[in-house]
């Protein structure tokens, strides 16, 4: 269990040590949260494997707990989860103000309830985050939805039916609902433009072992023919490819002295081409272990983030990071989320030169970057504070840190493990 405690905490950082050493890569947050909400869908047991100890999992833990799953965890990262009896169709204020993903449990509520009630979510103030695609697609399935004092309400009493859903947008969470609808509606759903992430996909592969019948995950068309119930089953959660990610820019900062494991590169390749431009090559050096070599002098690049298989928007904030220490103009172009640059000030204490430019941040890497005290302003955020704090020279205390907890389990231990200097506190 992680504890929330009262006050605001920080975790302070002392800059310049050298880190080396092996750090194991979790099971991704984004796929164990779709996953966990897929359990709605059965009456039968699942078993999850690898799942991550994160806020965000404990509090998809709550909340299905409070509509009706008994959860039981049977050894570390591996949890199964029995619906017995319902006891509640809403997913109340409280937990779903907390976290963006818990909206994933209005389409397998719609789908096997015929009705919801779900307060509309919150999560990282990185845009405005709307739903209303999910919403769209609920309702071409035949429900009534409503939006009214901050709730969802979603039924449709005769169950949803199969449809050509295309969204206007990818969206991640919103094919995930969709789909997860869709396994139970009457008859065959298409979702055009669907989202290609490896998630998803993982979502598409347990939902199979469950009976339930897709075709074209991974690809941006979903076919889903609708069954009359699914079955229970056991999966594992794929690796996390975002701290994956963060790692391999500690890996390369520290002049490969940080061996990856349980990497997974190949949700990752498109990652790499623009690490390579940088001068940087991830290189395997085990089954499943990656380490970062880096020519001497790292170069200045352009990212645009981009749906996957591109460049993720999770990953931009810690690559900004690196960049404000690479010679030269860098530019990140940030296209899928309004207000994603909220970390760019905080860097800036830190002493590194950054414009911003409407959707672009303009870079200018420093020789150094100086501790400070600075704020976590969002879940990545947080991780690029502590990649700025970990190569600056001093101390930065980095506050609101509980976004960090959000997305990276056992982030201090790990640091720590690799010959960081990391401590928690509270003010
Ligand atoms: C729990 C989870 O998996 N979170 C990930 C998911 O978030 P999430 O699924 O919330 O992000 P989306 O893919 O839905 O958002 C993409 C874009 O579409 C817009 N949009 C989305 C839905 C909608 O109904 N209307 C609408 O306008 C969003 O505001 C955003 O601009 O994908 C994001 C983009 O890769 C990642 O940053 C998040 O880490
Ligand atoms: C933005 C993120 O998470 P969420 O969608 O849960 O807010 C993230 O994982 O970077």
């Amino acid at each position: 269990m992680i504890e929330i405690k009262e006050g605001v905490e920080f975790i302070e950082v002392e800059g310049g040590k050298e880190l080396k050493g092996t750090v194991r890569i979790s099971g991704a947050k984004n796929a164990a949260l779709p996953l966990m909400a897929a359990t709605l869908l059965t009456d039968r047991t699942v078993v999850l494997n690898n799942i991550p100890y994160l806020l965000d999992v404990f509090t998809m833990k709550s909340l299905l707990e409070h509509i009706g799953i008994e959860i039981t965890e049977e050894e570390r990262g591996k949890f199964s989860f029995c619906f017995t009896e319902v006891n509640s169709l809403e997913a109340p204020y409280e937990p779903v103000s907390k976290m963006r993903a818990s909206i994933l449990v209005l389409g397998p509520m719609v789908a096997r309830f015929r009705q919801a009630k779900v307060a509309l979510p919150g999560g990282c103030s990185i845009g405005t985050r709307p739903v209303d695609f999910h919403l769209k697609a609920l309702e071409k399935m035949g429900a009534k939805v409503k939006v009214e004092h901050g709730y969802i309400y979603a039924e449709a009493p005769n169950g949803l039916k199969g449809t050509v859903i295309e969204f206007p947008k990818k969206t991640v969470t919103g094919t995930e609902n969709i789909m997860m609808a869709a396994v139970l509606a009457d008859g065959k759903t298409v979702l055009k433009n669907a989202a290609r992430e490896p998630e998803v996909v993982d979502l598409a592969n347990m939902l199979k072992k469950m009976g339930a019948q897709i075709e074209g995950e991974g690809t941006d068309t979903v076919v889903i023919e609708g069954v009359k119930r699914l079955k229970g089953a056991e999966h594992t959660i794929i690796p996390d490819r975002i701290e994956a990610g963060t790692f391999a820019v500690l890996s390369a900062l520290f002049e490969g002295s940080i061996i990856v494991e349980n990497y997974p590169s190949h949700y990752l390749k498109y990652v790499h081409t623009v690490m390579e431009r940088i001068g940087i090559s991830m290189v395997q050096v085990g089954t499943d272990s990656f380490v970062a070599k880096r020519s001497k002098n790292l170069r200045p690049v352009r990212i645009e983030t981009k749906e996957y298989p591109y460049f993720p928007t999770d990953l931009q904030a810690q690559f900004m990071s690196l960049l404000s220490v690479v010679e030269g103009k860098s530019v990140i172009r940030e296209n899928i989320f309004e207000n994603r640059f909220m970390h760019v000030p905080e860097l800036r204490r830190l002493g590194a030169d950054i414009q911003i430019n409407g959707r672009e941040a303009v870079i200018n890497g420093v020789k150094k970057l100086t501790g400070a005290p600075v704020k976590a302003t969002d879940l990545r955020a947080s991780a690029a504070m502590v990649i700025a704090g970990l190569i600056a020279e001093g101390t930065t205390r980095i506050y609101d840190i509980y976004h960090l907890d959000r997305g990276y389990e056992n982030i201090d231990s790990k640091l720590k493990a690799l010959g960081a200097s990391v401590s928690r506190g509270i003010e």
